[in-house]
């Protein structure tokens, strides 16, 4: 029986790597993917993970059904096995039904990867469709950490290393990008509760009412 997987977690635990070992595993056994995704960092049309390794993949549009997408493909006769589909969460809650349908009327295993929340913690629609409809949901075993060493389970927002909880929804970015830029950061719920980055964290280490006093 086919099955709506949904791998989630944070930024950077590895859900573009698993993406791209389920792919290599199945066309090693001569199996045909078709890999959606949407908006990677590594550009239109590309499914990356950090650790180098990037696949061509076809880049999701606003409107684009996934299911006809499929049906199409199908119906030239072109194979397609199975599908994975990266950075789901910014998928439509409607396309996200079109990949249940892909499961349940074209009997092809459907591999959604992404994060559930966003930097306020909410979920996006893509991934609240996710929870709301697949046969599983597998949260990924490679445990990114805050800087404090415990689990992280958020995504925060930077923008020089402090923590910002307004702005768009959507704004394509690293975990490992300038400090001067918005860039993102994995904390365990405590210090995003806090709004503690490594960034602030360090310098409220730093600072004069927390230094030891000097005798001279
Ligand atoms: N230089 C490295 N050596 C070993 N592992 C790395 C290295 N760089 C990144 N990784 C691994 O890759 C993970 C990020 O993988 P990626 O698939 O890009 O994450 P995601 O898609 O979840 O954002 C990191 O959590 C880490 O485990
Ligand atoms: C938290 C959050 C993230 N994003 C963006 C930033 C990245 O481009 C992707 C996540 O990619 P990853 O492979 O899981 O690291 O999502 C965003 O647009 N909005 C957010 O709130």
């Amino acid at each position: 029986m086919s099955e709506l997987v949904f791998f989630c977690g944070t930024m950077d635990c590895g859900k573009s790597t698993l993406a791209l070992q389920i792919e290599h595993n199945r066309s090693a056994r001569g199996l045909v993917g078709m890999i959606f995704t949407r908006n990677d960092r590594a550009g239109q049309g590309k499914l990356s993970s950090r650790l180098g390794l990037v696949t061509d993949a076809v880049e999701v549009e606003d409107g684009a059904d996934l299911y006809a997408h499929l049906v199409d493909h199908l119906s030239q006769g072109r194979r397609a096995d199975y599908v994975i589909a990266d950075e789901a969460q910014f998928l439509a809650p409607e396309q996200i039904d079109q990949l249940a349908r892909v499961v349940d009327d074209l009997d092809l295993d459907v591999y959604a990867f992404g994060i559930t929340t966003d930097f306020r913690s909410k979920l996006f629609p893509g991934s609240q469709r996710l929870v709301e409809l697949a046969d599983r949901v597998e949260v990924l075993q490679v445990e990114a950490l805050c800087w404090c060493g415990a689990r992280a389970t958020h995504n925060a927002r930077t923008v020089g290393g402090v923590m910002v909880v307004e702005g768009a929804q959507v704004v394509v970015g690293d975990v490992t990008g300038s400090t001067d830029e918005i860039g993102y950061e994995v904390l365990c719920r405590r210090h995003h509760r806090r709004r503690m980055t490594a960034a602030t964290a360090r310098a409220a280490a730093l600072a004069p009412d927390v230094l030891p006093v000097s005798s001279g």
